[in-house]
């Protein structure tokens, strides 16, 4: 991916948005929720023959994969092309980009999801030849000095709300993104700003009613709480990523980041957030209780992205600020017909949290990790011993395939 940006603040709890590296897919071959049928013909001959690259910089890099701008040769059209390595880690991976370009099949009617215009297949890669989204990621605004080009309020209203239209449209579809972040939603323009696209389905799992879907996946700074306690995954788990989002968006602050990746989880798993900041002081109430509905630690408190769309933070959007880039009129008005219940009108406490169905510890989930106590942000004795107990708890719960250690020194941020 893009090089990191350096940090803007450095105060604990005002650190703004890092460029976080990517999450590295997952090696496990019983990986469940993936789609292995795809319509869209794999075109075998050379990829050079029909489309030229730009020359220059990458639009993105994974750890598995490359994108770069190219030209379709016959229509002069504009793509991206995202070059796809099948082995990884010496195993094969050519069902997670099956999953993926079905992924992007079965959002092809979205207007918020990036649309796939073409395969092709080499020996040992694949590539996703994808709409160019020309403004690049969100990200670039979030970091941007608050006085010079990031978003407005008002913006983030549009952008958040046709955010949340990609995602009511997957989650309808029984698709969970996994890895919602600044930098997996694009613009199709940044000068004026157009319209966000989703990309990056690589983590993004199908789930299904009668089977349930526990992996430890994500990044960091994104991750849901029940990702951390290794509790069932659903489309809550994006809602909290959504959540996230919108605070970074309005503020430039990453909400949970810490110092390191245990400081992170420790944040997110003790609700470790601020409302308190001066950049959320200067916004519109309904902008924080909009974000307050959907960063609750239980999935089912969180509000849906059917119910956010009516959230009246966003029903305060006029019809000027509504309108998208593009006339998207026709899918807003089915997107928005479907009904849902209100979202929950207050915050959980704390011992409402504890009298939830707290599941089996399973017994494999055995971590040799230790937590610092006084990285974090909280500093009474009662508060450290507090502290102390849960960090054991997520110790016992989290999944490491292999030693803390070692775990610290595989590059990029993905969790095992
Ligand atoms: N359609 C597109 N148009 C323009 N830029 C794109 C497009 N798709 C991806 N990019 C850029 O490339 C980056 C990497 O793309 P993507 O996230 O799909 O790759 P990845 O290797 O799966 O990444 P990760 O390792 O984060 O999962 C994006 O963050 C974005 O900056």
């Amino acid at each position: 991916m893009i090089p990191e940006c350096p940090r803007v603040g450095e105060s604990r709890g005002r650190t703004r948005v890092q460029h976080s590296p990517a999450p590295e897919p997952r090696q496990d071959r019983s990986v469940s929720g993936l789609l292995s049928e795809i319509k869209t013909t794999i075109h075998t001959e050379c990829f050079n023959d029909h489309y030229t690259i730009i020359p220059g910089k990458e639009l993105g890099r994974g750890k598995f994969a490359v994108v770069r701008k190219c030209v379709e040769k016959c229509t002069g059209h504009d793509y991206a092309a995202k070059f796809m390595r099948k082995r990884r880690k010496g195993q094969d991976c050519r069902m997670e980009i099956i999953h993926e370009i079905a992924v992007l099949e079965l959002a092809t009617t979205s207007p918020r999801v990036v649309s796939l215009h073409q395969v092709y297949e080499m020996a040992s890669e694949m590539v996703l030849v994808l709409e160019f989204a020309a403004g690049g990621e969100i990200f670039n605004q979030c970091v941007s000095d608050r006085e010079d080009g990031a978003f407005t309020e008002k913006d983030v209203k549009r952008l958040m709300k046709q955010i949340l239209e990609g995602v009511a449209f997957l989650h309808q579809n029984n698709i969970v993104h996994l890895d919602l972040k600044p930098q997996n939603i694009l613009l199709t323009s940044s000068s004026p700003l157009g319209d966000i696209k989703i990309v990056d389905f690589g983590l993004s799992r199908m789930v299904c009613n009668h089977q349930e879907l526990r992996e430890i996946m994500g990044t960091p700074e994104y991750v849901a709480p029940e990702i951390l306690n290794y509790e069932p995954i659903s489309t809550a788990t994006d809602m909290w990523s959504i959540g996230v989002l919108a605070y970074m968006m309005l503020t430039g602050i990453s909400p949970f980041v810490g110092e390191d990746k245990q400081e992170t989880f420790l944040n997110i798993s003790q609700l470790n957030v601020s409302y308190t900041e001066e950049e959320l002081q200067q916004l519109d109430q309904a902008a924080l209780s909009f974000i307050q509905t959907l960063l609750r630690k239980r999935p089912q408190d969180r509000a849906t992205a059917q119910q956010c769309l009516k959230h009246p933070w966003l029903q305060s959007l006029d019809s000027q600020e509504g309108q998208t880039a593009e006339n998207q009129e026709a899918y807003h008005t089915a997107s928005s017909s479907n009904s849902s219940p209100e979202p929950p009108s207050s915050i959980t406490t704390p011992e409402e949290e504890e009298e939830g169905e707290e599941g089996p510890v399973t017994e494999e989930l055995i971590v040799m990790a230790a937590y610092t106590l006084g990285q974090c942000r909280q500093s009474s004795t009662s508060e450290k011993e507090a502290l102390a107990a849960e960090q054991k708890a997520i110790s016992k719960r989290f999944k490491f395939e292999e030693p803390y250690s070692a775990l610290q020194e595989v590059p990029g941020e993905f969790i095992y």
